[in-house]
């Protein structure tokens, strides 16, 4: 079974500016509040769970922000939580008009102690297949516990996944995961690489497969998708649609390529087109999304396999 963990899971609330700006110095009443469990990982567990694909959520949480996570996230996922005393944080999503802000809470602290615990928990998980570790680290964390993640992952004979902005990724990728999922930005801060063209993209991902990441899943938002295996490149199109929000967008892309991929590692043009069609779904929603239009998307998305 995949299991999914979240070290700094997040209530998402979205809102939007009443009059459809953003005021400096002046009172901004909002509306249209939508507050959903969230979390980068959570994220792809609930998005698994759609494609009927179970996973186990694993993850850090506190206060009464963590209780309504778990407890909506139990809705449809089976929750392993571990809890410190701090209060999970808020993301705040704002959108004035046009303009999107995301402001994500710092997150509850994570002393040393829970997180020798997580490892424990990882090391001892019944069935466990495949790890999926996305999202920032929680205070009191550093990057050093996702070699130690790694180091118990592959003491056990799982799979690692890992779609972290950690500069950190430059060297996990060391460990040889199975499948990164960094986006265009993560891709340029952490390696140094520009992708521009489908040149620019197999240049820059044999490179990062060199440096040890098994398979990459690259996301560009409105710019598509490329895929590598280390021996072939697949390029997939965005959809043209107008964003209400993009936040869940890549993780939605992540959960539903797994859906297929995971299982059947030569469906890769199934799977691109499943993960382009959820994420630009999840890209009109709040939260991940009610998946409604995954369908029809699909027959839209185009993937072309560039080598
Ligand atoms: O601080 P992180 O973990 O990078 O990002 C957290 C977050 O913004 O990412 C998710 C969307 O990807 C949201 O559900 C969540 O609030």
């Amino acid at each position: 079974m995949i299991h999914t963990l979240t070290t700094n899971p997040a209530i998402d609330m979205n809102i939007q500016t009443s009059k459809g700006e953003l005021v400096p110095d002046a009172v901004n009443r909002c509306q249209d509040a939508v507050y959903s469990p969230n979390g980068k990982g959570l994220n792809v567990s609930f998005t698994l769970a759609h494609y009927g694909c179970q996973s186990q959520i694993l993850g850090f949480f506190g206060g009464f922000t963590g209780d309504y996570i778990v407890e909506g996230a139990r809705k449809t996922c089976s929750v392993d939580p571990i809890y410190v005393d701090g209060i999970t944080r808020i993301t705040v999503l704002l959108r004035a008009g046009q303009v999107e802000y995301t402001m994500p809470g710092a997150g509850a602290f994570v002393p040393v102690e829970a997180q020798q615990e997580m490892l424990s928990k990882v090391r001892e998980l019944e069935g466990l297949e495949c790890l999926v570790t996305s999202g920032s680290l929680a205070p009191g964390m550093e990057g050093d516990f996702y070699d130690e993640l790694a180091g118990v992952l592959a003491e056990v004979g799982a799979d690692a996944v890992f779609d972290v902005s950690s500069t950190h990724l430059a060297s996990l990728v060391g460990k040889k995961p199975l499948l990164i999922k960094p986006n265009d930005d993560e891709l340029r801060d952490i390696f140094g690489l520009d992708v521009t063209d489908d040149a620019s993209a197999l240049a820059a991902l044999e490179k990062v497969h060199e440096l040890g990441a098994q398979n990459i899943l690259l996301t560009m938002g409105g710019r598509g998708a490329y895929f590598y295996n280390g021996e072939h490149l697949w390029r997939a199109s965005a959809l043209p649609i107008k964003p209400y929000q993009t936040a869940c967008a890549g993780d939605a892309t992540l959960g539903a390529f797994l859906s297929v991929w995971y299982e059947n590692r030569d469906a890769v043009e199934d799977a691109l087109k499943r993960a382009m069609a959820t994420g630009a779904n999840a890209a009109l929603c709040p939260g991940i999304g009610d998946f409604a239009r995954v369908e029809e998307f699909v027959a839209q998305v185009q993937v072309e396999q560039v080598r």
